[in-house]
């Protein structure tokens, strides 16, 4: 049976894959888009499907109760699944308060709405960040769904807030609810915020590579497709209730990832910059994810050597993209979307 899916953030990185996954997957399915279209969203990231009848989009703030209730009483959605959030870690050090507005305050409103026009699952999308850190001394040591929540940054703690609320609407309320906790994400229309679309930019116009710290830091990657792909299984086949983690098993130091790219661009090396460390910098993440691999069969199907390849391949053919979100010059055309 066809499902209506509610999808916020659809016009960020990972929502926006999320949206072309789902239209492929389950092309009868109803996709329903709400952003506000911040720096970080795109109108334009959503060109190809904004003429298909099974897709809808609503500019809202989902911090605003009036309109997300309107939204959510007039489509009456199957699901929710919240991907809207302030994201940036160096963001969220300089000015916490939109992380609290938007990933804490404006969950619940989502959350609300979800309770009160009866969705049948809230998908709250985390992160493994909410664990926070590893020694890097310590390789046997990985997060699981039980590791407890100990944050470092506003960003993270902002994502744990949420997850402890979204729990409690749970209990208190009788939310139908899933979390996922991913690791890093790469892939296509990422913005150039981020490590490696920041790296590939700067790259390919032969700028200085600006590196935090020693560069060992390390993260779990996972191809922005095997994302979408756990999301969607934990959203129809999750069982209700359940955190579910999920990692690449994919450890890479910070310095190898941009050593990967220069060489792929065949730059210098000579074009990495050490600079000062992110305060509370995490040290390591690393991501148990056997749960989800146990209970429903999800493993990646893209190996980080072929993800990264792609990654950057897409940059470069999609150089239009970058420049015009790095320019700032997609903000036009956001802006001519009307606010709800
Ligand atoms: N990027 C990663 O590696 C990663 C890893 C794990 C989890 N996550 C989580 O996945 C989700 C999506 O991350 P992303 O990297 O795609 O982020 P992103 O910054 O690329 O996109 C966020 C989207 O949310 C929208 N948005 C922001 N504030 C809003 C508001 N108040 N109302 C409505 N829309 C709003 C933005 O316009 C943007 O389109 C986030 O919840 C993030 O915490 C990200």
């Amino acid at each position: 049976m066809s499902k209506t899916i509610v999808v916020t953030g659809g016009a960020g990185f990972i929502g926006s894959n999320f949206i072309f996954y789902t239209q492929k997957k389950h092309s009868h399915d109803k996709i329903v888009c709400i952003d506000s279209l911040t720096y970080a969203g795109n109108i334009e990231t959503l060109g190809s499907i904004s003429g298909s009848d099974r897709f809808e989009f609503f500019r809202a703030d989902i911090c605003n109760r009036k309109a997300i209730y309107s939204i959510i009483e007039s489509i009456s959605p199957d699901y929710i699944v919240n991907f809207a959030a302030e994201s940036h870690v160096d963001k969220s050090i300089s000015c916490p308060q939109v992380f609290l507005e938007t990933n804490i305050v404006g969950t619940s409103v989502l959350m609300d709405a979800a309770v009160k026009y009866g969705v049948e699952r809230f998908h709250q999308v985390s992160t493994d960040e909410v664990y926070g850190d590893l020694p890097l001394d310590r390789p046997d040591l990985l997060f699981n769904e039980d590791t407890p929540l100990h944050t470092s940054s506003p960003y993270s703690s902002s994502k744990a807030g949420a997850d402890l609320l979204a729990m409690a609407y749970r209990r208190t309320y009788g939310l139908p609810l899933t979390i996922s906790r991913c690791s890093n994400n790469y892939g296509p229309y990422q913005f150039p915020e981020k490590l490696i679309p920041l790296m590939v930019k700067r790259a390919l116009c032969n700028k200085k590579l600006p590196v935090y710290g020693d560069g060992r830091n390390v993260r779990d990657w996972l191809y922005v497709y095997d994302h979408c792909r756990a999301v969607d299984m934990i959203l129809r086949h999750g069982r209700e209730g359940e955190i579910y983690n999920v990692g690449g098993n994919n450890e890479k130091k910070n310095i190898d990832v941009v050593k990967l790219i220069l060489s792929y661009l065949e730059k210098p090396e000579s074009l990495i910059e050490f600079v000062d460390d992110r305060k509370g910098h995490d040290r390591r993440y690393a991501i148990d994810s056997s749960k989800i691999r146990r209970d429903l069969g999800w493993v990646p199907e893209f190996s980080f050597e072929t993800g990264i390849e792609m990654t950057i391949q897409w940059y470069i053919d999609n150089c239009r993209w970058l420049d015009r979100i790095t320019d700032g010059s997609y903000l036009k055309s956001n802006s001519e979307v009307p606010f709800r």
